[in-house]
């Protein structure tokens, strides 16, 4: 397998403050890599000191093999970039900007980036002066989707898009995985990423505190549920479970995926009207590592 990134040992501090702390974590080809973590917890640096456009204080970044950062501008041409807030040339028009773009990477406008403009329902003729932050997004999205690169960073993608757009987002994520692409993507909210990434990691205060594969680690954290039973004596059986509430006939808890078959038998003796179980977010992921490394949620904050 072709790791086509790998941090080992990323350092990066702003004065006497410590962004990336010993950040270590690689890509391998055709992967849709998450990236993962609440604002402010240094995904951006990662991603900047990838691009080299910040300078890292140790550590090694490579992409393809060699010093992503020795030669800048040749990096440029194999990484297709969408930064979270777009700036764009405000007197040029959303086309114009687009084959700049395209040209500044070393590659050419096509069939297919035509038909993105039209996908993403973009007015290519508008000056960039006058778009929403989502149309500034979809400009940048539009040129990186049309680049043949070896690495494809999004970093919070979609922050600016509506859901129509966020799925066609989704949807050419998906073209390029199945293309066997290589993507980062990065979001500090799990659902946006989580129907295109293979692997994760998650990262806190600059720490990466986990890699893995999503299924793997949405198995390890516990699953909401909740529920509408009818027969509220049953109840008492649920009340130690974690996390547990009742208001009226309505309950909600949490239980391990282990669990969870004889807690729903239990519950189809309760006469359910409704149940919902909904799988762990970031932050329920975030707790378990927490509590499995001993600390509490507080002692983060
Ligand atoms: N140029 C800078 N100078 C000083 N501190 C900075 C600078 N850039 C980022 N930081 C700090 O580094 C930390 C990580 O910021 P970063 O933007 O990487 O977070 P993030 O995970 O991308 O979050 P968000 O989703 O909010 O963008 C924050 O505490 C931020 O205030």
């Amino acid at each position: 397998m072709v790791k086509v990134l790998e941090l080992a040992g990323v350092n990066k501090s702003f004065g006497k403050f410590q962004a990336l702390k010993d950040v270590t974590f690689s890509i391998e080809e055709g992967e849709v890599f998450g990236f993962l973590g609440p604002n402010g917890a240094g995904k951006s640096t990662a991603i900047r000191t990838i691009l080299g456009l910040l300078k890292r204080d140790s550590g090694k970044i490579e992409l393809m093999g060699e010093d992503a950062t020795s030669n800048v501008l040749e990096s440029h041409k194999k990484i297709a970039y969408v930064p979270g807030d777009v700036f764009l040339w405000p007197n040029l028009t959303g086309g114009e900007t687009i084959d700049l773009l395209l040209r500044l990477g070393g590659h050419e406008r096509s069939k297919h980036t035509d038909e993105l403009i039209k996908k993403f329902e973009l007015d290519p003729k508008k000056k960039a002066r006058t778009y929403s932050k989502g149309n500034r997004q979809k400009v940048a999205l539009i040129a990186a989707f049309s680049a043949d690169v070896d690495l494809y960073i999004f970093d919070e993608p979609t922050s600016g898009l509506d859901p129509l757009q966020e799925r066609n987002f989704q949807e050419e994520v998906l073209k390029l995985k199945a293309a066997g692409k290589t993507v980062l993507l990065s979001s500090h909210i799990l659902s946006e990423v989580e129907k295109m990434v293979d692997r994760v990691a998650i990262i806190r205060t600059g720490e990466i505190v986990k890699v893995g594969a999503l299924t793997e680690m949405q198995e390890l954290s516990a699953v909401n549920v909740r529920a509408v039973i009818t027969d509220s004596e049953v109840v008492t059986g649920f009340a130690a479970l974690d996390n547990f509430t009742q208001q009226n006939s309505k309950i909600s808890f949490t239980v391990t995926h282990e669990q969870l078959p004889s807690v729903l038998a239990e519950l189809a003796q309760a006469q359910v009207h409704d149940v919902q179980i909904t799988p762990p977010t970031l932050e329920d992921m975030f707790m378990q590592f927490y509590l499995d490394n001993g600390v509490t949620a507080n002692d983060q904050k």
